[in-house]
């Protein structure tokens, strides 16, 4: 292990206090602080001090992070194990700046994009939009998977308070066939549009979900004519998708610049726009543009993607941390983790740098969390007392988007109270106090004081956005696609290449052939497994 990664090591092994550092400098709060966009990050409650935060930013300052960050923005291929560029940040450039862009093919389809985008929001919000029978369209079946889905299913939870549309969204993913069978149980296909989101158009879960939808409009009395009517696609793959079935015209891009997670920026974000309106999905767009700018202006110490990146590298490297909590106080938030978790662990969990070579160190860390005040009477024991340290970030909205003030200041003030608590923690001495004021008796108070106690000095951050709001929705999820970048820049991997998923894909294929009657060898749990299954299937004479 190089020198920076061991002196990380060395450095976290000094003892430190959060409680000691908040009451030796009453500056604290103010010094770790930062302002981007209007999203106020407090970081003071971290393991940090002045050393280790200059430890931590010299090893962004001697790591390639500045030149990857302008290679990312003049679109070089950056991502060079599939050798393509990394565009996404284009994607929400307004409309006046796409002329600026070299490149002003991209320029051009990104305006297309747009322009066809718009026009079927229009049609399908004004419900002009007619179906096969000459029914107004009521319902979009969204079919995609990992970036194809997951960002569109997130924002527009995030966002529904701002729903203008009068469609209904549904979302299939999963090629578990509950999925795509509840959505059918309560739809008429006359008065649906599914539209089929896959960059590769040739995701098996994806293509399952899209083929039973279409036997299902089939059995509906559709003809070809009905199925071009309905089906519609985001896919860089014209060929598969005309080859399935649907029209050209029908068809949005998405170009291989644009990786599946960082996707929701192009016409994979179709649904949302659905639901905002196009003047509010170009707020959304104007958010990310927003953090954009800051990370490639604001110099690394007060850059909010490059501070929360180096936090993170200090947990994962310094402490040994494997785990990261994503924790929004806000009900709307509640699919965020599972967004960044793939943003997050299938852009940085590698194990090779950019030349092939093992990584000297841990990287990406699990992505985990639920919205609060949830967790608080589930997992929150765990961060609070056991010996485990898992960062945590919390997220907050400071106006609510409902009229319920009093349920607002309580969530805020547990959202407070939590990042407290972890930091501060309660020494025995206090706990003890605490029982004999209770009225228990020195004896009870002494044996019951460990278990009250905590020991805080457990690390958060804490992000207030003004409002969650398509801007600021935007803004903060530019501001994770930008950690992770960074994190990925001084751990010297590809951020934007995911062969890790491949094999599991290419194993499933023998297996399922194999369930379907042909005969194959797999080791020995495997067959035991698939034996047993079709044993269950035999038996209710299912299969
Ligand atoms: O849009 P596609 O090509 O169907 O891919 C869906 C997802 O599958 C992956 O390639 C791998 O799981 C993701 O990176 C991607 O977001």
């Amino acid at each position: 292990m190089s020198a920076p990664w061991q002196a990380l090591q060395q450095l976290a092994s000094e003892p430190f206090s959060l409680r000691q550092a908040f009451s030796d400098d009453p500056e604290r709060a103010q010094r770790f602080r930062l302002n981007a966009c209007d999203i106020e990050l407090d970081y003071s409650k971290n393991l940090i001090n002045s050393k280790r935060w200059q430890q931590l930013l010299a090893l962004a300052e001697h790591s390639e992070l500045r030149q990857l960050r302008s290679r990312m923005a003049a679109g070089e291929a950056i991502n060079h194990t599939e050798q393509r560029s990394v565009g996404h940040m284009r994607l929400r450039l307004p409309d006046q700046a796409l002329t600026t862009l070299e490149d002003q093919a991209i320029a051009e389809a990104i305006r297309l994009c747009r322009q066809q985008m718009t026009a079927l929001v229009n049609q399908l919000n004004t419900q002009s939009y007619l179906g096969y029978k000459g029914k107004p369209i009521t319902d979009l079946i969204w079919v995609g998977i990992g970036g194809s889905l997951l960002g569109p299913q997130m924002a527009c939870e995030a966002l529904s308070p701002f729903n203008q549309s009068p469609l209904k969204l549904h979302f299939a993913g999963n090629i578990d066939g509950a999925v795509v069978h509840d959505i059918c149980k309560t739809l008429n296909p006359e008065t649906c549009l599914v539209v089929v989101a896959s960059k590769s158009f040739g995701t098996e879960e994806t293509r399952q979900n899209a083929l039973t939808l279409r036997q299902w409009f089939l059995d509906h009395g559709a003809d070809q004519a009905a199925i071009a009517r309905h089906f519609w696609a985001t896919s860089s793959n014209i060929k598969a998708a005309t080859e399935f079935g649907i029209v050209p015209e029908h068809i949005l891009p998405m170009w291989d610049w644009v990786g599946g997670r960082y996707s929701i920026w192009s016409a994979i974000g179709l649904p949302l726009a659905l639901q905002l309106g196009n003047a509010q999905f170009d707020q959304f767009l104007a958010g990310a543009h927003a953090m954009d700018q800051h990370f490639l202006q604001a110099d690394l110490s007060n850059n909010m993607p490059v501070v929360l990146a180096l936090l993170g590298i200090w947990y994962i490297n310094g402490m040994g941390c494997q785990s990261q909590a994503l924790l929004p106080y806000n009900h709307y938030l509640r699919l965020l983790p599972s967004y960044v978790q793939q943003l997050d662990m299938e852009s940085n969990g590698k194990q090779v740098d950019h030349d092939g070579q093992p990584l000297a160190c841990a990287t990406a860390p699990v992505i985990w969390g639920d919205a609060g005040t949830n967790g608080q009477h589930a997992y929150h024991q765990l961060l609070h007392q056991s010996k485990l340290v898992i960062p945590a970030d919390f997220i907050l909205a400071a106006k609510p988007q409902h009229a319920l003030s009093d349920h607002h200041l309580r969530l805020a003030a547990h959202c407070f109270a939590q990042t407290q608590a972890l930091m501060q923690g309660k020494t025995i001495m206090e706990a003890k106090a605490e029982c004999l004021a209770q009225g228990l008796s020195e004896e009870q108070a002494s044996r019951l004081a460990p278990h009250k106690a905590s020991p805080g000095n457990k690390p958060s951050n804490t992000m207030l956005l003004p409002e969650l709001s398509p801007f600021y929705l935007g803004a903060l999820l530019a501001l994770y696609e930008h950690k992770v970048f960074c994190q990925g820049a001084i751990w010297q991997l590809n951020s934007f290449d995911q062969w890790g998923v491949e094999l599991g894909k290419q194993l499933s294929g023998p297996i399922y052939q194999s369930l379907n009657g042909k005969s194959s060898n797999f080791d020995s749990s495997t067959s035991a497994l698939m034996s047993s299954l079709q044993r269950h299937l035999t038996s209710s004479k299912i299969g």
